[in-house]
């Protein structure tokens, strides 16, 4: 699986739940995959097919979505195809049924109504999976429910024995179930990811429908069309894409268009021009981009409130899935929270109506809120943000003035309670304004003490205020079919009768950005722009000469993504192309080694791209084959951490910027460039131990992964079967007379104890003769894993047979070292390999491991040699 990874994705690690599903799939078992947009939920039904050499079904929601993913994965050398209405090519259907494909994507109407002798004839040769993409759109519950999906269940009794999985970037409880039986999926094995997208900076600002608004949208994104970084501005009615479009061409800005009046042939042109980086910017309705698989995109835009979060997260989320630091702007009005009937209008049932409603007021909510909107959108999914504040977003950046607002509070709380909960919001707010409109006459509101006591603040003040009371919980509002009618909580109740006309209890709220409009006419547009300034760059850490040539070598991709009629993305990504402007390989094998670059990328544009890094390098006076020293990483945050805990040294601190916020590994940390020394793993794991313990954020999970889940386990054991882990110190120290196993092992393969990279029991110097563990300061034995006890004991096995050459020592041939790496399991270091070939040098090695890699028979990983 991994060589498969590398050999055509170019990766060379799995990220989190990849792995484990492709292990159910291929022992054919049905899986419900729920994860982040931009999660990598692609390649677990993109490998398999490859692994068992059997085409694998996709079921894909729309015909442009299909076509991106063909070109990319051809572009990766693995055959796919889609079949449906706009197909021209009649051989596909053919081919396809022949199982000629890796990968055929379907829509779902073509897979319920292709004959049936379709699915026999493919069976013959083997179907490996059946993946149903973008699988909310089964549900009457998901945001985008799509009537042909619910047909597909159909096709489980046709293809019996194959895995069913069904994926999805935004699944609630409901919509999983849903997904589940409507699918008729069996005991599926369900992974569900982090939803917490951490390269994303979420920003909300409140603007009205004016021109001045829309100059100044247009501003900020000529800022952005300059730093050539790709924008999609979402807007939610044709008339505000015609809009917009019209203001940045009016301000010279070249943008894409997309809606759904538009004809077939200029949105696919539209689209063509974004994802091809020939326009930067794309107006649209969210008719544009369910899935859109254009990794590079770095900012989202929303023009007006999207009908719900679940539609907010997957639209936001189409920036950034490259892992790089990218931004997600949204601009609401009021009004934008009125159109719940406009979003029923294709509801058949209460329960959809009422769906839609609530799925409204969540993204109100998310709107108004004045606390980290990181841990709201992650609450909403069933995820809890450990911190309160996530550093991301503008909430936790821009602090919040507080004031307290008992009085208005007060008015406004006791007008509700005097409309009995039978309104909505307007209803007190136009009492407290002294409106005498007719409802109110009728009403007899007229008569209320309060009418007419809040005149001094505008409505969208009172609704300001009122939201805050509901996200206080003072406030709460409740769905009667379309109509939401708010009433006095509990605790409202409480403070209510503390509280007289003349005396309240301070209450003391934040001022949101619109209270803040009225009350001071202050715009917080200025901290806003340095906020997207800073979200917004683009290549840190690097040299002036790195950035230019990181900018030639995307013009070079550009070109040569033009003379294959492909994007510049399906080439290779941004993330690669930095990572060769830091290090300019000269060589294939270097070349391959970078994280993205695949096999077919190498043999088709290999030779090409390393006589241009040459060429360029030259030219702009820098050396070849450096080391990447600044962080490229995938989470990269643009704000200030917390501040670092007193009593953790800056060394201990970097450590834990560097594995929690860097997401880089333990090893990675240990081992760092910039370091003049490498120091022990087992350090940096005490590092991150003692900055846990001054209350920084700590991911367990993720750290006993790292640290060996294992190593853990047979502590545990150890400990529930009455043994003491001390037996392995004391089972070390009898080892000098009679050596256990381990020992005996330790003694006679030195180093490969280091390979495993856990240094868990460090040996002494080679051939040292009495092995002893090391401990550490406080004289603790470390535990060996399992895996290491087996690899360790076959190893030895091997060393004590006799060697081929005898004395003369092995000698290094391509073959020889293949077929040595085809045993070894774990993989090896050069080091392993000079000692193992005693009969070659380490010149000679060096060359032909070389070789090897750079035409993709092995790859490196973690300084780790494997067979692909
Ligand atoms: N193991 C990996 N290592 C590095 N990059 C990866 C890995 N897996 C996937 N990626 C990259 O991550 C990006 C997003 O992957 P992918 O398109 O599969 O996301 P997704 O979860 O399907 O998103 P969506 O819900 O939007 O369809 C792609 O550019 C892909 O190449």
């Amino acid at each position: 699986m991994e060589s498969i990874l590398k050999t055509y994705f170019g990766f060379s690690a799995f990220r989190p739940y990849q792995k484990e599903v492709i292990e159910k799939i291929l022992d054919k078992r049905d899986c419900l995959v729920v994860m982040a947009t931009g999660s990598g939920k692609s390649l677990c039904y993109q490998i398999p097919p490859l692994v068992v050499g059997k085409t694998g079904i996709v079921v894909s929601p729309l015909i442009s979505l299909m076509q991106d993913q063909v070109m990319s994965l051809k572009q990766r050398g693995i055959k796919a195809e889609f079949l449906g209405s706009t197909q021209t090519d009649q051989s596909v259907h053919t081919k396809a049924e022949s199982g000629q494909f890796h990968i055929l994507f379907m829509t779902p109407e073509k897979a319920c109504t292709v004959p049936k002798s379709f699915w026999s004839n493919l069976l013959k040769v083997g179907i490996s999976l059946f993946a149903v993409d973008e699988a909310h759109c089964i549900s009457e519950w998901g945001h985008s429910f799509r009537v042909e999906y619910k047909q597909l269940d159909k096709l489980r009794d046709v293809l019996p024995d194959v895995p069913f999985i069904g994926l999805t970037a935004t699944a609630t409880e409901k919509v999983r179930i849903d997904i589940i039986s409507s699918l008729k999926i069996k005991d599926p094995y369900v992974a569900i990811g982090s939803f917490d997208r951490k390269n994303l900076f979420y920003g909300v600002k409140p603007f009205n429908r004016g021109q001045s608004s829309v100059d100044e949208l247009v501003q900020d994104i000529s800022k952005l069309v300059a730093s050539a970084s790709s924008t999609i501005i979402y807007c939610t009615t044709i008339k505000d894409v015609e809009q917009i479009y019209k203001s940045l061409k009016e301000a010279g800005i070249n943008a894409a268009i997309y809606h759904g009046q538009m004809g077939n042939k200029a949105r696919a042109e539209s689209h063509r021009l974004f994802i091809t980086d020939e326009l930067h910017v794309m107006v649209a309705t969210i008719a544009f981009g369910m899935g859109i698989d254009k990794p590079n995109v770095r900012q989202v835009m929303h023009y007006g409130c999207p009908k719900s979060l679940e539609s907010y997260y997957q639209e936001s989320g189409r920036c950034g899935r490259d892992g790089l630091a990218s931004v997600c702007w949204l601009y609401y009005t009021r009004s934008d929270f009125t159109k719940a009937d406009f979003y029923c209008a294709e509801s058949q049932t209460a329960n959809q109506r009422k769906a839609v409603v609530e799925s409204l007021m969540a993204a109100q909510r998310y709107c108004l809120l004045t606390t980290c909107r990181r841990k709201f959108l992650l609450n909403h999914f069933g995820e809890n943000l450990s911190a309160t504040k996530c550093g991301n977003c503008d909430n936790c950046i821009i602090s919040k003035r507080e004031c307290d607002m008992s009085t208005e509070a007060f008015l406004l709380m006791s007008c509700i309670r005097s409309c009995k909960g039978r309104w909505g919001l307007n209803m007190p707010i136009d009492i407290l304004r002294g409106s005498r409109s007719k409802k109110i006459l009728d009403a007899h509101f007229d008569k209320l003490p309060l009418h007419g006591l809040g005149k001094d603040h505008s409505p969208n003040w009172w609704k300001a205020l009122a939201y805050l009371l509901i996200s206080s919980g003072y406030l709460m509002e409740t769905v009667i079919d379309v109509y939401k009618t708010v009433s006095v909580s509990q605790k409202g109740e409480q403070y209510l009768s503390s509280a007289t006309p003349d005396h309240q209890p301070p209450l003391v709220l934040p001022v949101t950005s619109e209270m803040e409009d009225e009350e001071e006419n202050k715009s917080r547009s200025g901290e806003i722009g340095e906020i997207k300034s800073l979200s917004t760059i683009k290549s840190e850490g690097f040299s002036e000469a790195e950035e230019q040539l990181y900018c030639m070598l995307l013009e070079e991709r550009m070109k040569l993504a033009r003379g294959f009629g492909t994007a510049p993305y399906a080439i290779c990504g941004d993330q690669t192309i930095k990572k060769i402007a830091l290090t300019r390989p000269s060589t294939k094998a270097r070349l391959a080694n970078i994280d993205g670059v695949n096999q077919h990328l190498l043999m088709t544009h290999g030779d090409h791209l390393l006589q241009i890094i040459q060429h360029l390098s030259r030219q702009l006076n820098l050396s070849l084959d450096g080391e990447a020293t600044i962080q490229t990483a995938t989470t990269r945050k643009v704000y200030p951490l917390p501040n670092q805990p007193r009593k953790l040294t800056p060394a201990k601190f970097e450590a834990w910027q560097s594995w929690h916020e860097e997401g880089f590994s333990v090893q990675k940390i240990a081992n760092l460039p910039s370091r003049p020394a490498p120091i022990k793993e087992q350090t940096v794991v005490e590092y991150l131990l003692e900055a846990a313990q001054e209350g920084l954020a700590m991911d367990w999970t993720r750290l006993c992964d790292e640290i060996s889940y294992t190593h853990i386990k047979i502590y545990l054991t150890m400990l529930n079967n009455g043994e003491s882990p001390e037996v392995i110190r004391s089972g070390c120290k009898a080892s000098e007379s009679s050596p256990s196993p381990i020992d005996a092992c330790r003694r006679e393969t030195p180093s490969e104890v280091e390979t495993s990279g856990q240094n868990l029991f460090a040996c002494s110097e080679k051939n040292e003769a009495t092995a002893s563990v090391t401990f550490t300061e406080n004289q603790e034995a470390k535990l060996p894993l399992v895996h290491d006890i087996d690899m360790l004991q076959n190893k030895r096995q091997k060393v004590s047979e006799p060697e081929e050459g005898g004395s003369v020592g092995l000698k290094a041939t391509e073959s020889s070292i293949l077929d040595w790496l085809e045993n070894s399991g774990d993989g090896v270091t050069l080091s392993d390999i000079v000692e193992h070939f005693t009969g070659s040098g380490e010149e000679p090695i060096v060359d032909i491991v070389n070789r090897l890699e750079g035409d993709f028979f092995i790859y490196k990983k973690n300084n780790v040699y494997k067979l692909m």
